[in-house]
């Protein structure tokens, strides 16, 4: 596996793909295993979930639905500030167990930012899955219930995670060729 060019800047591969659906497949299982019986929605949260999505999706072994949502920010009256809505939500959350699916966990700033929103719902339960959780470059509080890797604060690339539009459509996590903190 060797170093790819995407724009003007160099990757290093960081999570082959056999480690990466490995770890998918376990919290896969790990879900199915305490949500049984619930029907729980998946709300996945694109762009960047899709390829996680998909994955999970697959060991996803009890009742489940789907719904890919796409988040959209726009600014707000002077004392809301900018306000984070989503498109594509039909369903009614009310009384339902609701995971929502994150390619990644960086500052936290989206997910804290959108939760109200489905909180408002009252919904049965409502949790995280994320593929990837930077600790150290959150400055938003949130708990993941579903964690696939903890990973230094450095820019990740692929599976997902684009480069200015660029990378989705690597089948595994590059990282950014010196970008030591
Ligand atoms: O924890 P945060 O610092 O808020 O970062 C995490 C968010 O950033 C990425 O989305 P992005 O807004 O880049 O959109 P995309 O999914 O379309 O790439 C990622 O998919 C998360 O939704
Ligand atoms: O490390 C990252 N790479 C690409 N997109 C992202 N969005 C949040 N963090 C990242």
């Amino acid at each position: 596996m060797s170093v790819i060019q995407v724009h003007d800047k160099q990757f290093e591969p960081y999570i082959d793909e056999a480690t990466l659906q490995q770890r998918i497949k376990e919290m896969g299982e790990a879900i199915s295993a305490d949500l049984k019986g619930e029907k729980p929605l998946f709300i996945a949260i694109l762009n960047g979930s899709f390829m996680f999505a998909a994955d999970i999706f697959k060991h996803i072994n009890i009742e489940a639905e789907i719904s890919f949502i796409k988040l959209v920010s726009y600014k707000g009256t002077k004392s809301t500030g900018n306000v984070l809505t989503s498109i594509g939500l039909d369903e009614d959350l009310f009384g339902r167990t609701v995971v929502i699916l994150e390619d990644i966990v960086d500052t936290g700033k989206t997910l804290s930012m959108f939760l109200p929103q489905l909180i408002h719902q009252n919904p049965k339960k409502l949790l995280i899955a994320s593929l990837l959780h930077k600790p150290e470059a959150q400055t938003h509080p949130l708990n993941i219930d579903y964690l696939g890797f903890s990973v230094p604060n450095k820019f990740l690339l692929g599976y997902g995670l684009d480069y200015d539009g660029l990378g989705r459509n690597l089948p595994f996590i590059y990282t950014l060729v010196g970008d030591d903190e």
